[in-house]
């Protein structure tokens, strides 16, 4: 697709062609590790677990009551059964049930042998050690069986998962405190350009404080990654090269922020091209478009524009994917819904365009979303006030208030 606002000379590539590109060039890390259950949250699971016992283990109760025999009902009538013990969580009741008794039974004790059925304590009168059961006393209820959530030796998570809390709470109810994870993918990530201040410095004139390596810290916040913030490269050719080299041979992802337009000081994709090499350098989308991605040796490179709007987008749009398929975990497509939009928006066709949204939801659940406002790639503060990307497509040539428009929360993120 053509640019018409920026004059590109060669067609831009898609964002779909981009990320094919991408799953074709990207193999999942080879390694795996063991890792305590406690420190596997968000790990990727590399070899299936199955479970050594039935969940539940005993067949137990499902509410606080008393556990009966169906046999002793009455045929729809009223009925009285003697209490013969009670049957505690952790403290099963240890006598036989004989016909024409119950035990007193709480929620997660083990069911006596003899009993099929519980009944809540509140349909039930007691008195002394009778219990009275009602007329539509139900059989068969309120019992959990053995194995009706997993069987002993069945998948109880087959690889490869990024492991939840839910996953953790699964594997210890089988008694699991170790998995076999893939190893942490290595990535170093660094910000280019003179005019960039580190934090904690007085700022002086022409230069800006560098916020993109601190977003790149957040945005790789995940315990499958090992990250490396390697600081700030100056736009000098020889430094960069000699820095890219040197990251590529310990690291499986570089990420570099800056740097990768046209300008007579955007050395990224010509370093990549001479040290590495390039497989594609220019989207179709915006922001985002001069990102170069490509090889040295066997690290991947994903060279970011500078403007940070642009970096979270590209991070989020293409590099996420490819990390997460790089790490061995499975890909997972980012939620997307239409939504009513309450403000025109302004858009020339030629590249997708990720603009910053503020949804809502009225009191019948239809969703609504209006502009964040300004939507310049250097305009981090809408961002930050901003729930949702609008995605419109390449060909959409603008918006009125009141069409319906595609809307990506940043909270179904990936
Ligand atoms: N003649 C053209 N100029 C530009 C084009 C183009 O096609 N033709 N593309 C524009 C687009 S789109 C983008 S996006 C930017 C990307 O430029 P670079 O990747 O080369 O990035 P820089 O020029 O180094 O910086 C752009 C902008 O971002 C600021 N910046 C850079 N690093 C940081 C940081 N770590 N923290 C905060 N801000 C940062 C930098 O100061 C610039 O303002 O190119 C357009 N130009
Ligand atoms: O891609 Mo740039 O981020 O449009 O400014």
């Amino acid at each position: 697709m053509i640019d018409a606002c920026s004059q590109e000379s060669r067609p831009l590539l898609s964002i779909d062609d981009a990320l094919g590109r991408i799953k074709t060039a990207v193999n999942p890390v080879n390694g795996t590790e063991k890792a305590a259950l406690k420190n596997a949250l968000g790990r990727v699971l590399a070899e299936s677990v199955y479970s050594p016992v039935n969940i539940p283990h005993d067949r137990n109760a499902a509410m606080d009551g008393y556990a009966f025999a169906s046999r002793d009902m009455a045929d729809g009538q009223a009925f009285t059964l003697a209490l013969a013990g009670t049957s505690w969580a952790g403290r099963p009741f240890q006598g036989q049930l004989q016909a024409g008794q119950c035990v007193r039974i709480f929620t997660g004790a083990v069911v006596p042998e003899q009993a099929d059925s519980v009944i809540m304590q509140e349909h039930v009168q007691v008195q002394e050690q009778t219990v009275h059961f009602p007329a539509d006393t139900r059989a068969l209820q309120n019992v959990r069986k053995i194995g009706e959530d997993v069987k002993q030796g069945e998948c109880l998570i087959a690889q490869p998962k990024k492991l939840t809390a839910v996953d953790l709470g699964l594997l210890a109810s089988a008694g699991i405190d170790e998995v076999t994870v893939k190893r942490q993918l290595k990535i170093a990530h660094f910000s280019t350009g003179d005019e960039l201040t580190s934090l904690g410095r007085p700022l002086e004139s022409g230069k800006i404080y560098d916020s993109n390596r601190a977003m790149l810290g957040g945005l790789l916040s995940d315990p499958g990654y090992s990250v490396v913030d390697l600081g700030v490269i100056p736009d000098n050719k020889q430094l960069l090269e000699d820095r890219f080299i040197e990251a590529s041979l310990s690291y499986d992802v570089i990420i570099t922020t800056g740097g990768a337009s046209v300008g007579e000081a955007d050395y990224v994709k010509e370093i990549l091209q001479s040290c590495g090499e390039v497989n594609f350098w220019k989207i179709a989308i915006k922001p985002g478009k001069p990102l170069a991605f490509g090889k040295i040796g066997q690290c991947h490179f994903f060279g970011l524009p500078g403007n940070p709007v642009a970096v979270v987008v590209t991070f989020q749009q293409i590099v996420a994917p490819a990390l997460r398929q790089l790490s061995g975990a499975p890909s997972v497509k980012p939620l997307r819904f239409t939504a009513t939009c309450t403000s025109a928006l302004k858009k020339s066709p030629g590249r997708q365009e990720y603009q910053r949204g503020i949804l809502s939801q009225d009191e019948n659940g239809e969703f609504f979303v209006a502009s964040a406002g300004q939507q310049g790639s250097h305009i981090l503060s809408s961002m930050s006030q901003s729930g949702c990307y609008i995605v419109l497509p390449e060909g959409c040539k603008g918006v009125q208030a009141g069409d319906r428009v595609t809307v990506e929360p940043f909270s179904l993120l990936i």
